[in-house]
């Protein structure tokens, strides 16, 4: 049953002092079987304390600093006794000691067995040997079963409108792996699902638990694992306050119990980290964006061109802006151009300004956003959509470090950073001609890519809940708690429109619940999903007549879905270029641009449809 004795781990160690504390090794069983486990309770004439012992293997018991088991006291020989452990057996055998050792007051002559409850004298110091079977609750599991285990739990959560609490106790540097597990099962119940979640990490699953409930049962397995790991801490995630399956509230949990402090505990909903960029606030608790704006804000200090890559409305603006604001340019300007939103004959003259009599409008000088923004940050947006031409000019200028007027022959020094963004894949656009490979060299310097929402999915409930509450401040209304059945929807809706869509959906909700809370039939049609049932018992009172599904709307929304679905037709058969898309539809680019970020549509489906 056992893993072995391994005589690697420091079995010359000596015993610790502090009373009734137990050795800091563990040498027995595989990691994943509490097993039975024995130790020896040493009480000697200053200090007592527990000692573990293996499956297998001999410990020397003496007054030597090589003995294993080290019982500092004249009256005990410096090699006194000899305990051999063998499939479950043990026996002591005396080394010929000067005052000799006593089992149950009896001297032993030679070996002998012994068995749980055994007194061993030797000297002044006693020995009780304690074996100890496992508790008769829950049962340590394999992680991926606890996996499984949790996903149909999550299932079940969600038809009973039950909660499920997920924690994850981080315990430090732990030795006595099989003791501590054994110590944390006997606080837990029978339903309670465990498993070790790396080496140092139990991962708990709390069927029908949730919030404070969840909290006071973790609290009891820390208590009960105190004296074996006092820096152990804890960190909760419920279903489905803090995501809706299994890896999301691992991801959650994990988080939490690494900002608990020793003893106690956090929830998933505390990791959030804030960071307030001028009047933006960017909340991010995945782990990835996390280290993300941890890299963003390294990458602001030095004055390298950054390329924001990600899906339409992933928080592209948000990366660039806070690379501006962390950087020594922080004073200065910033200014974002949006390079799909203008007429092709408008990018130069935006860009570089021009002089008077450059073309027929131009009745007097105007400098360009790279001349006004000299000192600070120029942030061009859908740089995929920037026209060859432009491409050309803008490498000249970023290269000399000077631009030209339109229609001057001098240039003007300029001093900027560059971050730009796009949703396209450069590389791809490179290959097809429309991108200048050495302006993509130039741009990407530093890359950072912004993952999608659905990858992220830590951050749909707290991104919900600040946008709800933000869009209920705006329009003074009192605020919206987000129901069950409307965050399992949410979680439900792959979000290809991002973070936009979820915020544009929140501001709908805002501007259209009629209750205290939001349910799913608050939410944007296509994200409740008509065929999608509430995933909870709601209550009579609060649920919308029978009749009441969508045969019916108002007519407003009714031409918003027309629109959405021409304009992704409209993309569809122009290869995904917005320009030739809104000619298409007779609409000018710029609403077009702008309605594609309403709906959440992204740029790119057309050309993958396509
Ligand atoms: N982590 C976040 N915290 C708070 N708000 C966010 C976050 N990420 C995105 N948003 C908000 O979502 C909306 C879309 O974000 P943003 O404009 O930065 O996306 P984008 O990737 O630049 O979109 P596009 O590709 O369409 O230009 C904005 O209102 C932004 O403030």
């Amino acid at each position: 049953m056992g893993a072995g004795f391994d005589y690697s781990l420091g079995l010359m160690s000596g015993p610790e002092s502090s009373p009734l504390t137990t050795q800091t090794f563990d040498l027995r069983q595989s990691p994943d079987s509490p097993g039975i486990y024995s130790y020896l309770l040493v009480i000697g004439a200053s200090s007592s304390y527990r000692r573990a012992l293996p499956d297998d293997g001999v410990l020397v018991v003496g007054r030597s600093d090589e003995a294993d088991v080290r019982l500092d006291t004249a009256a005990v020989s410096r090699r006194h006794a000899e305990l051999v452990f063998s499939r479950g057996e043990i026996r002591i055998t005396d080394l010929g000691s000067h005052n000799g050792t006593l089992v149950n007051g009896e001297r032993i002559e030679g070996s002998c067995a012994l068995g749980s409850g055994d007194v061993i004298t030797m000297g002044d110091t006693t020995l009780i040997l304690r074996r100890e079977a496992p508790p008769r609750g829950s049962a340590l599991i394999e992680m991926g079963r606890l996996r499984r285990r949790v996903e149909e739990e999550i299932e079940r959560a969600a038809d009973s409108a039950r909660p499920f609490g997920l924690a994850v106790v981080s315990l430090g540097s732990v030795q006595m792996r099989t003791m501590l597990a054994h110590r944390a099962l006997s606080a837990l119940r029978l339903v309670d699902i465990v498993a070790w979640d790396g080496a140092s990490h139990l991962a708990i699953g709390f069927p029908e638990l949730g919030g404070e409930a969840a909290r006071a049962a973790v609290l009891q397995v820390l208590e009960a694992i105190a004296p074996l790991a006092p820096e152990a801490r804890g960190g909760l995630a419920s279903y489905p306050f803090d995501g809706g399956d299994t890896e999301t509230l691992l991801a959650g949990a994990r988080t939490a119990a690494s900002i608990a402090a020793p003893g106690a505990i956090a929830f998933a909903s505390q990791t959030a980290v804030r960071h307030v960029i001028g009047d933006r606030t960017i909340v991010v608790a995945d782990s990835a964006m996390i280290r993300l704006f941890e890299l963003i804000r390294r990458l602001a200090a030095s004055d390298l061109p950054v390329l924001v890559l990600g899906e339409t409305g992933a928080g592209k603006e948000n990366a660039a802006a806070a690379v501006h604001h962390w950087s020594a340019r922080a004073q200065k300007t910033l200014i974002t151009l949006n390079c799909a939103a203008l007429p092709d004959a408008l990018v130069e003259s935006e860009l570089f300004g021009y002089e008077k009599g450059a073309f027929s409008e131009a009745r007097a000088p105007k400098p360009g956003l790279l001349e006004r923004a000299h000192g600070g940050t120029v942030f061009l947006d859908e740089i995929g959509e920037l026209p060859l031409g432009a491409q050309a000019k803008l490498l000249r200028a970023l290269e000399a470090k000077r631009i030209t007027r339109l229609g001057d022959v001098r240039d003007r020094e300029v001093d900027i950073r560059i971050v730009a963004a796009t949703n396209r894949d450069l590389e791809a656009e490179v290959h097809a001609g429309r991108f200048r490979q050495d302006l993509l060299f130039r741009l990407s310097a530093a890359v950072v890519e912004l993952p999608p929402l659905r990858h992220r999915r830590r951050e749909l409930p707290i991104l919900a809940r600040l946008f709800l509450a933000e869009a209920c401040a705006r329009t003074g209304r009192p605020a919206l708690e987000l129901s069950e059945a409307a965050l399992a929807a949410l979680f439900a809706h792959p979000f290809p429109g991002n973070v936009r869509e979820l915020k544009n959906a929140m501001e709908y909700a805002a501007a259209t619940a009629d209750g205290p809370a939001l349910e799913p039939w608050g939410l944007p049609e296509r994200i409740a999903g008509l065929d999608v049932p509430p995933r909870t018992t709601v209550d009579n009172t609060s649920a919308p007549p029978a009749a009441a599904p969508a045969r019916f709307k108002p007519i407003a929304e009714e031409l918003r879905e027309i629109e959405r679905t021409r304009m992704r037709q409209a993309l569809d058969a122009a290869d995904g270029v917005q320009k030739r898309a809104a000619a298409l539809l007779g609409m000018p680019v710029r609403t077009f641009t702008f309605k594609l970020k309403q709906f959440g549509i992204s740029a790119r489906e057309g050309k993958r449809s396509a």
